[in-house]
Order: structure tokens, then C-alpha cells, then sequence
């Protein structure tokens, strides 16, 4: 991304209705401004007990919010919330702004940052499915037939069609175009996983809410386990990650897993945004265990995991063992790293820390490891090749009758070794 793109001023504003975090909420929406290249000029809030049908924010305070974009020279608000179409179209047509809500505002997000092929197709769907509803159907947008005007230039309209119905199919079309090829890329991905099952080695998925410290926690496993020219990207800002990148760490002791990074959630995820989490988290769903990464440092942090858990739940992730990763420990006065059954706080970038993680991590996913004495008469050499690949030996002496081996294997691999094993 361009650091040195000009920053759009924008004013945001919420309705703080009994909401007990409204301020977080807040805060985190000029966040999420910030991330996409906006500038937080002023922030308004209305207390109240109900929003308004037509224009969300009461009279006054909407009178009040054109005074202020036109003292200060802003031509966009954002606001806190999903509105309906009307609405949009009421604000934008008294303050003479662009009104931007906070459905808009995270799908512009991931617009924007989206890199691969699947995940620019998933972000341009759940743009396209945001875009349906909202589709003007005023008189004003009916071109003359004969013109044949904005049509997309992929299909001509049918007779006695208006813009907006032209308008309509085209999406519906591409919505299920862009369906259809997600599918084909599902079933790739999937063949893909099988793959890795079948290798029988365990995944893990760091999760949790956005900038809570995944990436970093990754990149510090890359440098001590993995491929260091294999980093993934760090940034303080909301979304930084929004691909799923998995690597391969290898430890000391042969003993090998898979690890991902995957998006960070956010408090009200925008429902259409929803499937395509689902599948950019298809690789947590299916891992071994669930590393939840939560920002320690950050008062919110209960509300981060609350959320966390209940996007976990809604995009379909099963019951899958969790530790949970309090980070950023540096910034607190806590003692660290400080191990309390599945948790642990730490810093992602204290040594220690990553030692401690490491252990809790090996605790979990391989505790179904039993040591076994194995006898491998010369004659099959190579299962004693197999083994040094598959299994973490302890120990390797040579007597006469072959190969004498102590190893540490997953229970599930012992039947096939049956044959060598002493007793
Ligand atoms: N002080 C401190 N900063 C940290 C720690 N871990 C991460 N950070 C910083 O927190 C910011 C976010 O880190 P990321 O690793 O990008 O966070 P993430 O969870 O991957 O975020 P998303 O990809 O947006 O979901 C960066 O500026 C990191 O340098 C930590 O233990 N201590
Ligand atoms: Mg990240």
C-alpha cells in the first residue's frame, strides 16, 4: 500500500442506544476509518432511546452534522452502523455528503487490501450481495431503452427492462458467476487438505481479533522453526492480514506441524462478509487446535474474546481444543511469560516467551505420543528411514540382529510399527 496516498477527512458518527460499549465500538470504527486511508476530523454522537426510521439520527442532530461537514470542509461520514438504503439516501440527501456505514466502510476495507484470487472474489461478493437492496429504483435512474447506457457491456437489456432491473441482472449474474468459481477453488483447496491429512500431520490456526499480534507471533515461529524467507505481514492497523498463509515449523525433535494465520475478526462482521470468513477459515476449521491470540495490553480484551468466540461459532467452526494467548504482555505490568493451565501470557517478542508458547503448543497436539523400544532386523533398513523422517528417535544403537531404536510416535502409528516393537 501506498503510504504517501493523500488521507480522506472524515467525520464519524454513531447512536449510542443503552449500548454499555459504545465507546469501544467508537474508537474501534475510527480505527477501521484509519485503515482505510481516512482521516478522523470530528466524531458525533447522539444519545437516544430509538434511531429514527428515515434518517437514522434524530432532526436536530442531523442538522447538526451538516453544520459541521460544512465548517470544516468534509464531504464523507461514516457511521457506526448498518442503515438501511433509505436512510443512506436521506443523509446523503440533507448533509449533501457521502455517507458511508459501517457495513460499507469494512467491505471497502477488504476491497481494498484483498491479494489473492479467491479472496478478491469472496470480498467483490459480499460487495456485490451489500449492492443488491440497495440498488435506487427512482424514476430518475431509467435511461431511454435505446441508449443501452451503463449495461456493463456483457448483456444487452431485454425488452420493456428498466436500468434498474438491466442493473440487477448484471449483478445476479456475476453473483453467481463468482459462486460458481468459488466452488471450483473449494474443491482444489479441499483436495489440498486431504493431502495434508494424509500426511498425518497435525495442524494448528492462530485466530482472534484483528491486530492482536498473530502475524508477529507466526513470523517469530518462521525465524525459530521455519522457513525464515517465509514471513508473513505485520502491521498496527485493523486487517492487516486477509489471506490464510500456513507454514510448515519443524521442531528439534523431528516433531513437524502445520500453523496458519487467518483474518482478524471484528465486533459486528458484517453478515455478508460472514461467507467469505468462512472460507478464508475453512484451515482453522479443520486444524487440531485453536491458538486464540488476544491483545492483553487492551482494556477491551473481553469483549475481543467474546467476539471472537461467537464469529467462531457463527461461521461454522466446530468444538476444536483452544489455548489462549494472552499477548502483548510487555505493554502491562504482568509477569510474563506466566503459564496458567491453557493460557499464557507473553510477549510475541520475548525469546522465553516463544519457548513457553512452543511447549504449551507440543502439549496439546502431541499428547498422544507414546516412546516405544523398536528392534529392525537390517533387512528392512527402510523403516528405520521412515522412522527418523516420521517419529522423533531418542536413541539408535546397532546390535546384531539390527537396528534398536527408541522412539516417540503418535499412538495412531503404532499398530503399523507392531511387528518391531519389544516388550
Ligand atoms: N508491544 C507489543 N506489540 C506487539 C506484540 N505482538 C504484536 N505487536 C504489534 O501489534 C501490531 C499488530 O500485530 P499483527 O501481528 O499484525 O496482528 P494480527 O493479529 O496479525 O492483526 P490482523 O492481521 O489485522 O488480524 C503490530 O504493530 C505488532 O508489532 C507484543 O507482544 N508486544
Ligand atoms: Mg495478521
Amino acid at each position: 500500500m501506498n503510504e504517501e496516498q493523500a488521507l480522506t477527512p472524515v467525520i464519524t458518527a454513531g447512536l449510542n442506544i443503552k449500548d454499555d460499549h459504545f465507546d469501544y465500538s467508537m474508537a474501534e470504527l475510527n480505527n477501521l476509518a484509519t485503515a482505510n486511508q481516512m482521516t478522523v476530523v470530528e466524531s458525533l454522537v447522539q444519545k437516544t432511546d430509538h434511531r429514527d426510521a428515515a434518517t437514522y439520527f434524530g432532526k436536530g442532530k442531523v442538522e447538526e452534522l451538516a453544520t459541521i461537514l460544512a465548517d470544516d470542509g468534509v464531504e464523507t461520514v461514516i457511521i457506526n452502523d448498518e442503515l438501511s438504503p433509505s436512510q443512506i439516501r436521506n443523509l446523503e440527501k440533507r448533509t449533501k455528503a457521502k455517507i458511508i456505514d459501517r457495513t460499507g466502510l469494512i467491505l471497502e476495507i477488504f476491497a481494498n487490501r484483498a491479494r489473492t484470487h479467491e479472496a478478491r472474489l469472496q470480498v467483490e461478493l459480499a460487495k456485490l450481495q451489500y449492492q443488491l437492496p440497495r440498488l435506487h429504483t427512482s424514476a430518475s435512474q431509467r435511461l431511454d431503452q435505446q441508449t443501452g447506457a451503463g449495461g456493463g457491456g456483457f448483456t444487452s437489456r431485454g425488452a420493456g427492462e428498466s436500468q434498474y432491473e438491466l442493473n440487477r441482472r448484471v449483478i445476479q449474474n456475476r453473483i453467481s458467476h463468482i459462486k460458481h468459481e468459488l466452488k471450483q477453488i473449494k474443491k482444489s483447496d479441499q483436495t489440498q487438505r486431504k493431502q495434508r491429512d494424509a500426511n498425518q500431520i497435525p495442524t494448528i490456526a492462530l485466530v482472534g481479533y484483528t491486530n492482536a499480534g498473530k502475524s508477529t507471533i507466526m513470523n517469530q515461529l518462521l525465524a525459530r522453526f521455519g522457513d525464515q524467507d517465509k514471513q508473513v505481514m505485520v502491521k498496527n492497523m485493523l486487517f492487516a492480514t486477509l489471506d490464510t498463509s500456513v507454514r510448515r515449523l519443524v521442531f528439534k525433535d523431528h516433531k513437524q506441524l502445520l500453523i496458519s494465520d487467518t483474518v482478524g475478526f471484528v465486533s459486528k462482521l458484517p453478515h455478508q462478509l460472514v461467507s467469505a470468513f468462512r472460507s478464508t477459515l475453512a484451515e482453522a476449521a479443520s486444524a487440531d487446535l485453536l491458538v486464540q491470540v488476544v491483545d492483553f495490553s487492551d482494556s477491551d480484551r473481553q469483549l475481543m474474546m467474546d467476539t471472537t468466540q461467537s464469529t467462531l461459532e457463527e461461521i461454522g467452526v466446530p468444538e476444536i481444543p483452544m489455548v489462549t494467548i494472552m499477548n502483548k504482555a510487555d505493554l502491562t505490568d504482568s509477569r510474563y511469560p506466566f503459564r496458567e493451565g491453557q493460557n499464557l501470557i507473553m510477549a510475541a517478542n520475548d525469546e522465553k516467551s516463544i519457548d513457553a508458547l512452543v511447549e504449551l503448543i507440543k502439549e496439546n497436539v502431541f499428547k498422544n505420543y507414546v516412546t516405544k523400544e523398536l528392534l529392525v532386523p537390517f533387512s528392512d533398513g527402510q523403516v528405520v528411514s521412515e522412522l527418523n523422517e516420521r517419529a522423533t528417535v531418542l536413541n539408535t544403537a546397532y546390535v546384531d540382529a539390527g537396528t534398536q531404536l527408541t522412539v516417540e510416535l503418535p499412538a495412531s502409528e503404532v499398530g503399523r510399527f507392531e511387528t518391531y516393537i519389544q516388550d
